[in-house]
């Protein structure tokens, strides 16, 4: 070899590239025409020039100048057809590799230079023909001219003389000549490639960009993928995703693939996850698994490895995807405006391993990689000027980081090709523990358990991929890996139903432990290991699929078709409805007895420690801990040969501590003390219709809230609590809803303990806030004040019902109407309309159901505590509205969520052709109430009583709200 030691490797789409025969082939025999052209066509005209030519005027001297350099050009293309031709190896030593870059380059500057005297010599000649008269007797300035540009173009490329430009490829073998700048040469990046093979030029961008990314976090990291990419040649790679971006990072990367975009329509219910990434790896895992069983069937070929990928954005506990429109993606964009944002992509590895009996036999490996992304601030018009663009529509979260969403970007944490589509460093580290830390099948007990339970056995061939195992976890290249195993990847069934406890980290795998635990219930414990083998028989056609699974008490056979859904699947979703009252109350009694404040003071305590302090049981404890850690809500670390110790999950600590400023410690007790008794009574609250607090405290009450709250102290202050937390975690959302710059005084009809009104002071400057409620419960509302109280809110008792409203601009109803029957709520609607004068609003936050009436579930399962009121729709919102004369102009969404929940907000203005009174619209409630109806035909209805339409935004919603003005 000629060139210096190299200490840097390359990346393998740079390699790649060099090892690209056909087109080095090809761009030499373009070089060798340009050659005979460029001998044939110089020669003739230096001829003509020199000999040929008189006078030897100032065109004649440049023209010569331009022949010379052409020429000299030519005469270096000889060596560069060489070198390509034997596969970029640079033989002729380096000083050689030098002087020849100095002529390709000197001559292919002055030639331009040339061209530029040229033109200047021919537009004098023209344009100041006199000038150019007195010049061009001098034929010595088009001489200087020309030496001059010899000299500073020398002067500027000497340094080319001096550098070693070669470097040595050991890994193919060969020594290029500047293809390869030394990372000495430029101040920044670590490798640079130049370009004198045009061919690179873009590729070698892309390159630069990623290597200077990957070299931040570390050098070693990029070059894992460089001994499996010999082991995937002559295996057929598949990636399952049409998205470009993937694509283009895959192949950046030098991987060849086939692309087969999955046919797999991405319904997953996401209420079923526990967690976003878990969604994101399921996605993963049923594109690519679709992919692997269509293609032997359809494509008549199978594949080694199919790759399926899926990105989402997870703000706020709420999954982000593609945008379906503008309106879609302003949602997005405006819930992702000033905040961190986590992108996740789920990747799934499947690996196929046909058989002698043309079965195949499916092994699935999945991982995912987290990045967290902050956005700046965004304006309106910046928002609505990225939206218009285009650019969000095809981009999970509306964003496309890689081009101009990048500019609404302040930071990144993490991989950044993640947040393009694709994590490719993880990718890579697994890969290269698939086939580089293949441990032997006789090590591996669960996975030789498994694998001859399917008739297959350990390869003896190293390339042949393997499954990994929990004994190799300790080897993992990064601790903060987030492949499901944690270190190792996941090699798990490839059903839906099947997710896994996927607590991050070792302690909490379920492949750690070599099995999973599926949730307890009537059905019966069961205890499945992970591995899952999955034949295809391409004789079955596609519709046939068995899948094998292994319990490890026992073997399962359980057959699917693809087109109905898995049996486990529905089973699945039937287990955790059933179980959800579990995990309540495992919350609400961890809640209850200090668990999270406790974990909070005092991290890393184990169960007896924390049982001592609670007063509890260490079993008992120990049960609600795992049980906790199992939900989400706490973390656990193993302790070598000691009991494990528990801490405070992020979200435990946000939400769940009492003192977090978003706690909701106080909505989680009276659910429990309150909302738990009347739903163990649902029984009967359904058989009869009613509210069933008399079965569940004892004691009769007509109003529920003077009759049953207001009567205790304890009651009571528990129930402003729970308001009260609510109104911390979602007010601040309801009150930026709207510009309400134009009112100057509000009334917070039921405002409870203020807190809203303190929203709505923050957020509107110029306004101030009377909190309007019921005696017994401002009297307490001192205890809930801010440290920093505001002149601007003040409070006045009374009853909605009985006293005169305090006068306002703006009367805010948040969570009121949906606690009355119709008669109340026409009754204190009537009143509101009464006290407005022209130019007041009405602001009203509820939970807004579906059109459909089928969700969110929050709100109808809150209709089953049978209060006198209900739920109702937007379109039920603002027709009752309607009623006192106030229409609705506009629905939109509040970007604060609340358990995956947004607000909907609608403004309305009074229509004074058509004031109803009071009892018509009775009637016509009477006449509606107890029905179903579908959107179309609430729009009808709607339009009978000359409404036109109500623009509304569907969401999982928490709290939903209508702005009313008065005209
Ligand atoms: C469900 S809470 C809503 C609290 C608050 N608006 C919020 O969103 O956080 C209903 C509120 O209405 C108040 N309320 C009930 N009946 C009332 C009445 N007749 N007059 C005034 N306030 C009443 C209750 O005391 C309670 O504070």
């Amino acid at each position: 070899m000629t060139g210096s030691s190299n200490s840097t490797r390359l990346d393998n789409a740079t390699l790649a590239l060099f090892q690209d025969d056909n087109t080095s082939v090809a761009i030499s025999v373009i070089y060798m025409v340009i050659l005979a052209v460029n001998l044939g066509g110089n020669g003739l005209s230096m001829w003509l020039l020199l000999f040929r030519t008189t006078p030897k005027s100032t065109s004649i001297i440049f023209m010569i100048n331009l022949t010379f350099t052409d020429l000299a050009l030519g005469t270096a293309l000889p060596f560069q057809i060489a070198y390509q031709l034997r596969g970029y190896h640079w033989h002729l030593g380096p000083r050689m590799c030098s002087f020849l870059t100095l002529v390709f380059y000197t001559n292919m500057y002055c030639s331009i230079l040339t061209m530029m005297a040229i033109s200047i010599d021919r537009y004098l000649g023209i344009v100041r023909p006199m000038l150019f008269r007195r010049n061009r007797e001098s034929k010595s300035i088009a001489l200087i001219s020309c030496f001059l540009m010899w000299g500073v173009v020398l002067i500027v490329l000497h340094p080319l003389m001096t550098t070693d430009l070669t470097f040595d490829i050991p890994e193919l073998g060969i020594t290029t000549c500047f293809d390869v700048l030394k990372k000495d040469m430029l101040p920044t990046t670590v490798v640079v490639l130049s370009t004198p093979s045009w061919r690179l030029a873009k590729q070698n961008q892309a390159n630069v960009e990623q290597t200077t990314r990957v070299s931040r976090s570390s050098l070693t990291d990029t070059m894992v993928l460089n001994p499996v990419i010999s082991k995937l040649a002559g295996k057929l790679v598949v990636l399952a995703s049409a998205s470009p971006r993937r694509l283009e990072i895959l192949r950046n990367a030098g991987l060849r693939f086939e692309v087969v975009p999955s046919w797999f329509k991405e319904t997953i219910d996401k209420g079923l996850f526990r967690a976003p990434h878990e969604y994101a790896v399921e996605t993963a895992k049923q594109k690519a698994l679709e992919v692997a069983r269509r293609m032997p069937v359809k494509h008549l070929k199978t594949p080694d490895i199919v790759i399926g990928a899926d990105t989402i954005v997870a703000v706020d506990g709420m999954i982000l995807e593609k945008p379906v429109d503008k309106c879609d993606a302003y949602r997005m964009l405006s819930s992702l405006s000033g905040k961190e944002h986590s992108v996740f992509t789920g990747v799934a590895i499947v690996l196929c391993h046909e058989k002698e009996n043309e079965e195949v036999d499916y092994q699935l490996i999945d991982f995912y990689e987290e990045t967290k992304v902050k956005f700046a601030d965004l304006s309106e018009d910046m928002l609505w000027e990225y939206i218009n663009s285009g650019e969000p529509m095809d981009k999970a979260g509306g964003y496309g980081i890689q081009a101009l969403g990048g500019m609404l970007v302040e930071y990144v944490h993490g991989d950044f090709l993640n947040v393009v589509g694709f994590p490719l460093n993880h990718f890579c580290k697994q890969l290269d523990l698939i086939y580089n830390h293949w441990t032997s099948p006789s090590e591996q007990e669960n996975v030789s358990l498994h694998l001859s339970h399917n008739g297959s056995h350990c390869p003896s061939d190293v390339t042949q991929p393997s499954p990994i195992l929990s004994t190799q976890c300790n080897q993992s290249p990064s601790s903060s890996a987030k492949s499901n195993s944690s270190l190792s990847p996941r090699v798990s069934s490839p059903s839906a139903s099947q997710k896994h406890n996927s607590q991050d980290g070792p302690a909490s795998s379920p492949v750690h432990k070599g099995k999973r635990k599926d949730t307890e219930s009537e059905l019966g414990e069961s205890s499945w290991t992970l591995v899952n083998s999955l034949s295809t028989h391409p004789k079955d056609g596609p519709e046939s699929t068995t899948v094998q699974q292994m319990p490890s008490r026992g073997h399962v056979s359980v057959t699917e078709h693809e087109d109905s859904q898995p049996i486990t699947e529905d089973l699945q979703r039937i287990v955790e409805v059933m179980d959800g009252f579990k995990a309540s109350k495992a919350l609400f009694t961890a809640s209850d007895l200090g668990v999270f404040d406790l974990l909070q003071s005092r991290p890393g305590s184990d169960a007896s420690q924390v049982a001592q302090e609670i007063k509890a049981s260490v079993r008992g404890t120990e049960c609600l801990l795992e049980a906790c850690v199992s939900l989400g809500l706490l973390k656990s670390k193993e302790r070598t040969c000691q009991r494990p110790v528990y801490e405070n999950s992020d979200l435990a600590a946000r939400f769940l501590r009492s003192s977090a400023p978003l706690s909701l410690h106080g909505y989680i007790q009276h659910c429990n003390k309150t909302v738990w008794p009347l739903f163990s009574h649902l029984e009967s609250a359904v058989r009869e219709g009613t509210h069933q607090h008399e079965k569940a405290f004892g004691k009769k009450s007509k109003d529920v809230f003077q009759d049953a709250y207001c009567n205790s102290q304890e009651v009571k202050l528990r129930f402003m609590r729970a308001m009260h937390s609510v109104a911390e975690v979602t007010g601040a959302a309801v009150a930026e809803a709207f510009d309400l710059s134009g009112y100057k005084t509000a009334c917070d009809l039921g405002g409870c303990t203020g807190a809203m009104a303190y929203k709505f002071t923050k957020a509107h400057p110029g306004l101030s806030v009377t909190v309007f409620d019921l005696p017994a419960i401002l009297e307490m509302s001192e205890h809930f004040q801010p440290l920093h109280t505001d002149n601007r809110v003040s409070f006045v008792a009374g009853d909605f019902f009985k006293d005169e409203l305090p006068k306002a601009d703006l009367y805010i109803l948040a969570r009121i109407l949906h606690d009355w029957s119709d008669e109340k709520v026409h009754f204190l609607l009537r009143k509101i309309a009464d006290a407005c004068t022209p130019g007041c609003g009405l602001l009203l936050s509820e939970i807004f159901l579906d059109e459909d009436r089928r969700g969110p579930s929050r709100g109808l399962l809150q209709a089953l505590s049978m209060s006198e009121g209900k739920q109702r729709s937007a379109t039920e919102y603002g027709l009752l509205l309607k009623n006192y004369g106030f229409i609705t102009t506009h629905v939109t969404t509040t970007k604060e969520s609340f358990c995956g929940c947004a607000v909907l907000i609608a403004e309305t203005v009074l229509d004074t052709q058509r004031p109803y009174s009071a009892l018509q619209s009775l009637n016509m409630l009477a006449q509606t109430e107890g029905m179903e109806r579908t959107e179309g035909q609430y729009a009808d209805i709607l339009s009978k009583h000359g409404f036109g339409n109500i623009n509304v935004v569907r969401t999982m919603n928490f709290l939903d709200a209508f702005m009313a003005v008065k005209m």
